[in-house]
């Protein structure tokens, strides 16, 4: 099964407030080339991991993994809305292989995604429908979550599974590394917030756009260095780098879930799914980084990383 990877961050804030033009042209170019590394593979099946910000998965049943055998985009900040094109034969050889191994993993016949997922898709395929995929959620703000080592034995067991299929696979991680964006916790929440987190899966256009321009407003007194949000860590961000470059995976999943807030803030957990994408690669055996971007982007929210990555066997 050849298999090659790309992990990304996410930022909603991406179009709607952009860092200066030459770091945006800068951020683009490194699109344009994991776009050319993802076409050169030409896979015929994307597995994605990506989390959800409220909009799919809410408290109203919040698993901690789920494969999608449908799936449909909310549209939000902006994005495509509409049918992701799953390949459900391949969710549920993933989901049943993966649940053989051990880790409970939900399955979803109607999984709502949003620009977690979408994003990566539509930046590497140029739309939701392009290349066959198999959507696999990480809860990675949700609280409580599980030990971060467990998103490493869901992305081994997922690339097992990949492995008894005849596929071209491209693995997909799609998640932050430093990041503290206004995403809502229900341990603070008020008691309307906390009813939004529960049961408010489908806004009104006007709910979403308020919900976005906090978000945008945030993001424009992050930048201009006041609000509350906690500060990006480059440093630990090349830390997460560095260890999954080299496949020293405990370095970063042998930590506890107050390490990943208190490093690398509230969202930094969604470095589960880097975790995972990375290990799923590792089931196939060694493998070498491609290309490594970084760039600490205040306007985005976000520490913000792309690589890629290939089999050391050129089996990509
Ligand atoms: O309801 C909202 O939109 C709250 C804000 C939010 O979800 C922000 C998400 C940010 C990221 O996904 C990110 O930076 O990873
Ligand atoms: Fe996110």
């Amino acid at each position: 099964m050849p298999v090659a990877l790309c992990a990304t961050s996410h930022s909603p804030l991406i179009g709607l407030h952009d860092p200066a033009p030459e770091v945006r042209a800068e951020v683009d170019a490194e699109f344009a080339a994991a776009r050319a590394f993802a076409e050169d593979f030409a896979p015929d099946l994307a597995v994605i991991f990506a989390p959800d910000h409220y909009n799919g998965f809410l408290y109203d049943m919040m698993p901690s993994f789920c494969v999608g055998a449908a799936a449909t985009s909310v549209g939000d900040y902006g994005l495509p809305s509409g049918a992701l094109d799953v390949d459900r034969d391949a969710a549920y050889a993933v989901a049943e292989r993966v649940l053989a191994s051990g880790v409970d993993v939900a399955v979803s016949e109607d999984m709502r995604v949003d620009h977690g997922f979408v994003q990566p898709l539509t930046f590497l395929f140029g739309s939701l429908t392009a290349v066959p995929v198999v959507p696999v959620f990480i809860n990675c703000v949700a609280e409580p979550l599980g030990p971060a080592v467990r998103a490493r034995h869901l992305g081994t067991a997922v690339g097992e599974a990949l492995k008894e299929m005849d596929r071209r696979v491209l693995l997909i991680g799609s998640g932050g590394l430093s990041h503290d964006p206004p995403v809502p916790r229900l341990k603070e929440a008020t008691p309307e917030v906390a009813e939004r987190l529960t049961h408010g899966r489908d806004p009104s256009p006007e709910q979403r756009a308020q919900r976005e321009g906090r978000t945008v407003k945030a993001a424009s007194e992050f930048a201009h260095g006041g609000g509350a949000l906690r500060p990006l860590n480059p440093d630990w961000d090349a830390l997460v780098l560095r260890s999954l470059a080299a496949g020293d995976f405990a370095a970063v999943d042998g930590r506890s879930n107050e390490w990943f807030v208190a490093e690398g803030g509230h969202s930094a957990p969604e470095v589960r799914t880097w975790i995972a994408a990375y290990a799923a690669l590792a089931a196939a055996g060694p493998y070498t980084v491609r290309s490594s971007y970084y760039r600490a982007i205040p306007e985005w929210l976000a520490g913000f990383a792309t690589t890629t990555a290939v089999p050391l066997d050129g089996a990509a």
